[in-house]
């Protein structure tokens, strides 16, 4: 996940792989709550791992559930239709999914319970549940303000006396989540046939749809009479599956479906994994809109395939009640169509992680489009010409949908980057978004940033410039380890660091089979991270770099860091060889007592002994052998801007780095 303050998205072009989506936040936390609710034990697969399912199985912990977890596989033992724990202080974070049916069923079972959440929770309206549950003989009050979280449940010892004889009636016109809650929790009480009624229109009855499939699941079979009135029969329990699979989540497959359609055919198809036309998510019907909208989409039971088809896509005037949060994704969609695109009935948008209308509106009026958003509804226009877009910094207003939507306005025909705020926000449902989405995404490699930090030993290259690539969140190439790593191969095999061996030893650094993973360095299996990092080694690997043949074979492996979203490369020649067309290139310097300094302070907290004269000798020696060779000398580039940190500390040094890289930023 990155958890940078920004991510900035170069500018994308095409898109084509397999992905394989995370678990859909409505079906987890459901199956959650339902196999707490029933006895013994049920195995939930393919769990979603987000912010809103941690917060769900905290609370099923805390009320005395069993929890038991395994990557993605969770064994819950459930509670059997009666509490263990009568009293708790319970924590929703942002989950609507977690404390609506959470509040429903704590409050027909009876106990002293308070929920809260973030701030933005205690926003978001609950007051048409409460009232059914008021309706029902529950004790609920609000504790902040009336309508919404936080909430206290009953609290007067003895479980509430339920009224269940009249209808139960509930508001349907703002969320159908109130309607859910009920559905999961009245089986508990269904001593007799209970009915539900539903005021008003009900909204996204697709969502209605996976709790009764889900209920049928664990047992309990709803009668239902259109939309406005559900029975639960007399008797009903709930009784566990045993196991149950998870299926991705449709709305998270809008992404990579409106992907498909936008990004250029030519790398093949988007393929996505976990969810097809068999889903028993509303949100899978974005299909046909996406379709609507020129999308090319072929699909199984459990996959999907999609590719651009009419460019510009086509507008649409679409009722998007079914579909509202997989929606949001249609509105960027609208940036590339070829006509004014609205889409209707949206009113809940206004209600969910932040006021999505008001939200999408502003963020797609930054990126230059003409936008109007009604109680109700919003019209696109699109950026018809490439002129039109504007470089944009998106902010996401912890709204995990935001996030991701805005990332597809990165394939913009102006060939400009666009920056997300808080990109972590995507926790909420799919932490690993911002990857999953760049692992499919291509670019040209021009467009791919890349800053160099390049500068004499112990100028603190590699410590700057491993700050600034966590501070943005990209990638970061180390080639003083690549030379360092080739030195070590070369005397493993037996061959001496001179001219001699040097086609001997380019040969073997062509196929070094080194990796950098996670901070260590391996080669061919061996952890080589602390062997390498010996004054030695250091004058071995200065040695080894001055022959050309080993320097031109380690070239393809550098240039093989140049990733998506972008690139910190530390050494000598990064900026003057490697990377001569780098968006940024720093020179770091210090003065030789300074880095001896240093460098002796490094050394002596690893438990090596040595002296500040002899390194201060070396560093010198060192210098001047990589100054003075014939290849690829260290020196600053000529457009290089040269940073002296003798008197600054690492932190500054990193401050200007990026300070200098936001200069450059069209933001
Ligand atoms: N102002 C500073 N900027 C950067 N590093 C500093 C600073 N002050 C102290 N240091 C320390 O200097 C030491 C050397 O830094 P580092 O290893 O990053 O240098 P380097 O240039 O990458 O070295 P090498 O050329 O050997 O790879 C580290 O222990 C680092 O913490
Ligand atoms: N781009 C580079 C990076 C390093 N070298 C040589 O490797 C030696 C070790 O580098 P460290 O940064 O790990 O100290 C260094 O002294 C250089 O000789 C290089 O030539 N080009």
């Amino acid at each position: 996940m990155f958890s940078t303050a920004f991510l900035d998205l170069p500018p994308l072009e095409g898109a084509g792989g397999t992905v394989l989506l995370p678990g859909s936040k409505s079906i987890s936390n459901r199956v959650l709550l339902l196999a707490a609710l029933s006895g013994g034990t049920t195995t939930v697969h393919d769990l979603l791992d987000s912010d809103d399912t941690r917060v769900m199985l905290a609370a099923l912990r805390q009320l005395g559930c069993g929890v038991a977890q395994q990557g993605s596989t969770v064994e819950i033992t459930g509670l059997d239709g009666q509490l263990k724990v009568t009293q708790a202080d319970l924590f929703m974070g942002n989950a609507g999914t977690a404390i609506r049916p959470l509040t429903a069923a704590l409050a027909v079972l009876g106990g002293d319970f308070t929920l809260h959440g973030v701030p933005r929770m205690h926003e978001r309206p609950i007051g048409d549940l409460v009232d059914a549950l008021r309706q029902l003989g529950c004790l609920v009050a609000y504790t902040g303000n009336p309508g919404y979280p936080p909430l206290r449940l009953g609290g007067q010892g003895a479980p509430p006396r339920l009224h269940l004889d009249a209808p139960i009636r509930v508001r349907g016109d703002v969320s159908s989540q109130f309607l859910t809650a009920l559905l999961m929790a009245l089986p508990l009480v269904a001593r007799q046939d209970v009915v539900i009624e539903v005021v008003g229109e009900l909204i996204s009855k697709p969502y209605i749809e996976i709790t009764l499939n889900l209920l049928a699941r664990f047992g309990i079979t709803v009668a239902r009479e259109g939309w406005q009135r559900f029975t639960i029969p007399a008797g009903s329990r709930y009784r566990s599956p045993g196991e149950i699979h998870v299926e991705a989540d449709a709305s998270s497959a809008s992404y990579f479906i409106a992907l498909g359609a936008i990004a250029t055919g030519d790398s093949g198809t988007i393929r996505i994994e976990g969810v097809g036309e068999a889903s028993i998510q509303g949100d899978i019907r974005f299909v046909e809109a996406a379709r609507l909208m020129g999308a090319q989409v072929a699909g199984g039971p459990n996959w999907l395939e999609i590719r651009r088809g009419t460019w510009p896509l086509k507008a649409i005037d679409l009722d998007c009640n079914h579909i509202p949060d997989a929606a949001m994704t249609l509105a960027v969609m609208a940036l590339y169509a070829d006509g004014p695109t609205t889409l209707r009935n949206i009113a809940s948008w206004r209600v969910k992680e932040t006021d999505r209308i008001a939200a999408m509106a502003t963020e797609m009026r930054k990126l230059g489009a003409t936008v109007e958003e009604g109680a109700d509804f919003i019209r696109v226009q699109p950026l018809a010409n490439p002129a039109d877009w504007r470089a944009a910094s998106i902010h996401t207003y912890d709204d995990h949908r935001v996030a991701m939507c805005f990332s597809l306005a990165a394939f913009n025909p102006a060939g400009l980057p666009v920056r997300v705020e808080d990109p972590k926000c995507v926790a909420k449902t799919f932490p690993d978004y911002f990857e999953t989405l760049l692992s499919v995404s291509h670019t040209a490699t021009r467009h791919i940033p890349v800053i160099c930090v390049d500068g004499p030993t112990a100028s603190g290259k590699g410590t700057v410039a491993v700050a600034v690539a966590a501070r943005l969140g990209y990638h970061f190439l180390d080639s003083g380890a690549m030379y360092r790593v080739t030195a070590l191969a070369a005397s493993r095999a037996g061959l001496a660091i001179d001219t001699a061996h040097e086609a001997a030893i380019a040969t073997l650094a062509q196929t070094l089979p080194v990796r950098f993973e996670g901070g260590k360095v391996w080669l061919a299996g061996d952890d080589v991270t602390e062997q390498i990092r010996t004054e030695e080694a250091g004058m071995n690997a200065s040695r080894v770099s001055a022959l050309p043949s080993v320097r031109t074979a380690l070239v393809a492996l550098q240039h093989s860091f140049r990733r998506l979203p972008g690139l910190v490369a530390d050494g000598r020649d990064m900026g003057t060889v490697i990377f001569p067309q780098a968006s940024l290139k720093v020179y770091l310097t210090a003065s030789a007592a300074c880095r001896a300094e240093r460098r002796h302070k490094q050394l002596i907290s690893k438990g090596i002994s040595t002296t500040i004269d002899s390194l201060r000798a070396d560093l010198e020696a060192r210098d001047a052998r990589d100054s003075s060779r014939s290849v690829s000398p260290l020196k600053p580039a000529q457009d290089a801007l040269l940073l002296d940190n003798s008197e600054i500390s690492i932190t500054q040094s990193v401050d200007q780095v990026l300070a200098w890289w936001e200069g450059r930023q069209p933001f």
